[in-house]
């Protein structure tokens, strides 16, 4: 069978091509020399999958999209208090370039827009602006499973008009954000914008985000589960400038648009995807990317704020065998899901003084679950006078422990745990 979802991804940008409007970035000049007719998306999954459709391998300067890599790079370097002593977390409703500050705090308002991306590249590790970029270019490099490189072009062109951003680096320096040369730090910054990538490499980069920063060729964990958190949290405040509000509310992912046009969106732990076209809209968003991003997100429901109800699927059914109550879950348990097996055990005539829960199913113990499901136990057995055992195969629960001595067995198959039970 050939997969559906190479003439799907072709459809939707055949239908997002008569999307008119937008115009290529023009103050930094080798971008203006950009073919506003490219057009390309890629979808990336946790699995290592990757589909991709249009100018799939056609090389544009990263841009803005750098600003959640170098974002993460600076809390793997720093730590998380010493990246927010520098820089805040609350969309501005401004513009990228917007030349403010907080008023309390002095800090840029977060790592989003320029000013915010600026003191993010000062954090970076490296002792002058071709260290840090280049620590940069080799972190992302991994992300993209690919060696990288930037466009000396595009980088020796932004920085002949970056009168804006050396305002922005003098403005931080005046107030003690940036503790080094201004000029360097905007160099550093500018360069790491001009990293060349294709949508492939974008969607990948995307994809080990969604994946909790494991990078999902390769398997190497690039950054960790906190990081990653943070992340996505900024991108989804603040990714789309002063369009962010329109954008969770359409679109419902977090993400972040660069001015050569590309746009990257992470729906976690399920795909990572990137859109690439030049033309622009007045935030500076690429015109065609979002409308991409719109018709993915509906037919593919994809927004955050709309998810099934997760609790009924994870209580696959309760019954009685011969004398012993069995519990069986299946997916992964949250904590809604541990609260309906709480709620079952409670309702449930415990007549039997056997108990089996049955995890053989389960794909996942989220923490908080882990300790509600052992408490439960812990009652069974302490209050209740109940023998209890847990069919768990693959470990779920691995060492389970319930506190004042109550461990209870485990066993492969619930045939197997019946059995125990009965025999006692
Ligand atoms: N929105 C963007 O992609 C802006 C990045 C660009 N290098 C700038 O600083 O102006």
């Amino acid at each position: 069978m050939r997969s559906p979802i190479p003439e799907y991804m072709l459809e939707v940008l055949d239908d997002c091509r008569n999307t008119d409007g937008g115009t290529v970035a023009d103050y930094i000049p080798e971008l203006a020399r950009a073919n506003p007719e490219r057009l390309a998306v890629a979808i990336a999954t946790p699995e290592g999958a990757l589909y991709s459709a249009g100018d799939d391998e056609v090389e544009f300067s990263i841009q803005s999209i750098s600003k959640p890599f170098a974002y993460a790079l600076a809390l793997h370097d720093n730590g998380l208090e010493a990246v927010l002593a520098k820089i805040g977390v609350e969309p501005s409703g401004d513009a990228f370039n917007e030349i403010s500050l907080e008023d309390e705090t002095g800090r840029p308002r977060n790592p989003m827009i320029n000013a915010g991306a600026i003191a993010t590249h000062s954090l970076i590790h490296g002792g002058n602006w071709e260290e840090r970029a280049e620590r940069f270019r080799r972190r992302v490099s991994i992300l993209a499973d690919r060696e990288l490189q930037f466009d000396e072009a595009v980088f020796e062109s932004e920085m002949e008009t970056a009168h804006r951003n050396l305002a922005i680096g003098y403005m931080l320096r005046t107030v003690g954000i940036l503790e080094n040369d201004p000029i360097d730090i905007v160099r550093g910054y500018i360069r790491q914008c001009s990293l060349t990538v294709t949508t492939r490499d974008l969607a990948t980069m995307a994809a080990t985000l969604a994946n909790g920063g494991v990078q999902p060729q390769t398997g190497r964990r690039v950054f960790d589960d906190l990081t990653v958190r943070q992340v996505l949290s900024v991108m989804m405040t603040c990714g789309m400038y002063d369009a962010a509000g329109d954008w969770v509310t359409t679109v419902g992912i977090p993400a972040k648009s660069g001015v050569a046009g590309g746009v990257i969106g992470v729906l976690p732990g399920q795909v990572g995807i990137a859109a690439f076209s030049p033309r622009l809209d007045e935030h500076g968003n690429s015109t065609r990317g979002v409308k991409v991003f719109e018709r993915l997100s509906t037919d593919m429901g994809m927004h955050l704020m709309e998810v099934p109800p997760v609790a009924q699927a994870v209580l696959r059914g309760v019954s009685d065998r011969d004398g012993v109550a069995v519990f069986r879950l299946q997916g992964s348990i949250r904590f809604s899901g541990a609260e309906a097996l709480l709620r079952a055990i409670v309702a449930h005539e415990l007549n039997d003084d056997g108990v089996v829960l049955d995890l053989s199913r389960v794909s996942g113990v989220s923490d908080v679950a882990r300790r509600m499901i052992l408490e439960a136990v812990r009652r069974l057995v302490l209050h209740d006078g109940k023998r209890v055992m847990l069919v768990d195969p693959d470990a779920m629960l691995s060492e389970p422990d319930a506190g004042e001595g109550v461990r209870p067995d485990v066993h492969p198959h619930l045939d197997d745990a019946i059995a125990a039970l009965r025999a006692q």
